[in-house]
């Protein structure tokens, strides 16, 4: 139930610069994810705001205290790890009341959190099996138990159900977010999973390169990237970005027969237009109805309720997704139509959103 922060902090490994002059402030009571590509230092900030890392400049604050300087066992935050490790040879129960032990806690205190905590897990029954007797899932349930019996300042997670199945992952994610909100305590998630951060995420962090690309709600971050680089990392299938220019207000492809009539307000240069698999759509056959009349269906991939349709033109594919069965047959000719209102534009050297709006 605190507040997490980061005050200008930076911490290198040698000459590798994890985290660089990050300033992050989580507020009370939110489920926080943080999200990037591997390396870019997701795990370097958990492990600073738990004191397994040592800021080499900046402050870390919890609930308003500064304790960049307070050894870990003082910070009072409740840690899952990806590779969970129960004890082998103690049961569920056991493992569960291992840290309500280590403090010392009354008996009836321990049995009414493992309760209340095994309830909400849906594991009640399984409170007597030893580990080896346990499911992969099984098993990250007690290892997320063990942490929530205890009522610390936040819990930390990173990539807790990074090794389940596809299924088991969904389901759990749910979970966790259920429980987040029932049990009202701060939450800091870290994952490589864009689907899984934008699903859970009251806010999240974008980290790029051990700095904060982006922090938002995810649908702030979805639908008002700062950048490039963010507008490209969430969003599955991914935006396309197609190169060009503006010229009076008109957005003309460099590469492609495309031509937008964008009226955003950009004086002419050069741009690369951002536009979600979403917000294109396909017609039959070529000409005047579309922006752009010579693309051919180049893959289709039907999911059920929508399908992915990758269009042609030259050697430049893009992304379309459309509802239900496409009823597009490969190799035929299509016409493009864009949503102006939808379309984003990007600096093509530095990657910045070129509308992008701040928000309060
Ligand atoms: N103990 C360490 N010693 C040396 N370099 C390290 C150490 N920990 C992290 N690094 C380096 O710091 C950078 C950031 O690592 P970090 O683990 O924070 O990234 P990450 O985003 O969590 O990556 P992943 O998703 O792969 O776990 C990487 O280049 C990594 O190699």
């Amino acid at each position: 139930m605190s507040t997490l922060e980061l005050v200008n902090v930076t911490k290198a490994y040698g000459n590798t610069v994890a985290v660089d002059g990050i300033d992050l402030k989580i507020e009370n009571n939110e489920f926080f994810c943080i999200f990037g590509p591997p390396s870019s230092g997701k795990s370097t900030i958990l492990r600073l705001f738990l004191g397994l890392a040592h800021a080499d400049s900046g402050r870390v604050l919890i609930g308003g205290r500064d304790v960049t300087d307070v050894p870990p066992a003082d910070r009072d935050l409740a840690m899952v790890f990806q590779n969970l490790a129960l004890f082998p040879h103690l049961t569920a129960r056991q493992n569960m009341e291992f840290p309500l032990r280590e403090r010392r806690e009354t008996q009836a205190i321990i049995d009414a959190r493992v309760k209340s905590v095994a309830e909400k897990l849906h594991i009640t029954l399984l409170l007597e099996k030893f580990p080896a007797q346990l499911s992969g899932g099984e098993r990250q349930r007690v290892a997320i138990g063990r942490a929530l019996v205890r009522k610390p300042s936040a819990y930390l997670m990173d990539e807790p159900i990074a090794a389940l199945d596809a299924r088991l992952r969904e389901e759990m994610r749910v979970e966790l977010k259920r429980l987040q909100r029932e049990v009202g305590h701060t939450l800091v998630y870290v994952t490589h999973d864009q689907e899984e951060a934008m699903s859970i995420a009251d806010r999240m962090a974008i980290v790029e390169n051990g700095r904060i690309a982006q922090i938002g709600s995810p649908d702030e971050i979805y639908n008002n990237p700062a950048s490039r680089y963010v507008a490209e990392l969430v969003g599955s299938p991914p935006m396309n970005f197609i190169e060009g220019s503006i010229v009076s207000g008109r957005f003309r492809a460099s590469k492609l027969d495309l031509e937008v009539n964008l009226d955003n307000g950009l004086s002419d240069r050069d741009i690369v237009l951002g536009i979600r698999p979403e917000d294109l759509s396909l017609h039959e056959g070529g000409g005047a109805q579309g922006h752009g009349s010579n693309f051919k269906v180049y893959e289709t991939e039907p999911l059920g309720a929508y399908s992915i349709v990758d269009i042609i033109a030259g050697d430049i594919i893009l992304k379309a997704q459309m509802r239900g069965l496409a009823g597009l047959s490969l190799g035929q000719e299509v016409a493009l139509r864009i949503e102006p209102g939808h379309c984003h534009a990007f600096d093509p050297i530095n990657g910045a959103n070129l509308l992008h709006n701040v928000m309060a």
